[in-house]
């Protein structure tokens, strides 16, 4: 795999709180990837690092082949999408899209043109005075249009409509797959984007929990449904995510040890279903944080993970 970017042993502290704790992983050159995990699992962190907001407190951070925090060099090449991005006061569409053609040396002023057409997007308005959803659309064309290398959108899509989310989606894809690139894509909404992922980054509590190719994935997530004898039998052999049990009967989610064929499963009155992305994360990262473990005495105390 080339690779665009790494994060090597990162550890990021505020004060006593750890953000992201010995994190080590590789971005590819190609793909999208998705990074995942529950509200304040270190994901805006980790794309601060990407886009030289920010210095890790311990680790090493390439992008591009190089460390990003000052290096005009990579950053350049960096789009960075954030949620709720701001523009200065005076600013209309066209004044923030014509300061992004500037900014990156890819501009593709046709695909922009082309997105404000769709987002229908005012392009003599103030950004002040555009929507929450439509400032959100402003940002995503600006994320498509920069043909950035490195192209990193975190949680880009803050009121935007279905129908709006919807065609950031199909354009992205359909870009990518002209002019295939970088792209991270920091994400709650799990279903809606798990299509389009080719890796998975799980973030939980700074700590990555899974790394892994979106297919593999797959693959390897199974819900399976029956005798509670079987299943338990069935869930020892694999990782169990979760399993619930009413009555008699179970139903489990496992990442497989080895592969399961319906041969195997059916004489013993078990079915099984691919389990969803958005399942899957879901279990794994409640199984790492049971509900006791982060119950303290008095919510309202700092707890330090
Ligand atoms: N400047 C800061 N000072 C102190 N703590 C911070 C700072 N920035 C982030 N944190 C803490 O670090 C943790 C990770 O924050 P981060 O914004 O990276 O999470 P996230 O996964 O992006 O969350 P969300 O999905 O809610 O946006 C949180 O507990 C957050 O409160």
């Amino acid at each position: 795999m080339t690779v665009a970017a790494t994060l090597t042993d990162v550890t990021v502290r505020f004060r006593e709180h750890t953000a992201l704790a010995g994190v080590t992983t590789s971005i590819a050159r190609e793909g999208i990837t998705g990074l995942l995990g529950r509200n304040g699992a270190g994901k805006t962190t980790l794309l601060q690092l990407l886009t030289g907001h920010r210095v890790p407190t311990s680790g090493r951070v390439e992008v591009l082949g190089a460390a990003p925090y000052e290096n005009d060099d990579v950053l350049r090449r960096v789009c960075f999408v954030k949620e709720g991005q701001r523009y200065p006061d005076h600013f209309r569409v066209r004044d923030a899209l014509a300061a992004a053609a500037t900014l990156f040396p890819e501009w593709d002023e046709d695909l922009a043109r082309s997105l404000v057409a769709d987002f229908e997007l005012p392009a003599r308005r103030p950004v002040k005075k555009l929507s929450r959803g439509m400032v959100s659309a402003v940002g995503i064309t600006i994320g498509l249009a920069s043909r950035a290398p490195v192209t990193l959108f975190d949680e880009p899509y803050l009121g935007l409509d279905a129908v709006a989310r919807q065609l950031f989606y199909d354009r992205l894809l359909a870009d990518y797959a002209e002019n295939p690139r970088t792209v991270v894509l920091s994400t709650h909404l799990i279903e809606e984007i798990s299509g389009l992922l080719e890796h998975v980054l799980l973030l939980d509590s700074g700590r990555l929990l899974l790394d892994d190719d979106a297919d593999d994935l797959r693959a390897a997530a199974l819900t399976v449904t029956g005798p509670a004898d079987r299943v338990a039998a069935l869930a020892a052999e694999h990782d169990a995510l979760s399993v619930e049990t009413l009555g008699g009967a179970s139903r489990a989610v496992l990442r497989l040890r080895r592969r399961v064929e319906p041969a195997e499963l059916v004489p013993a009155g078990m079915t099984a279903e691919p389990t969803p992305l958005q399942q899957l994360v879901v279990a794994m990262s409640l199984r790492r944080r049971p509900a006791a473990a982060v119950r303290t005495a008095d919510p309202l105390e700092e707890v330090s993970r």
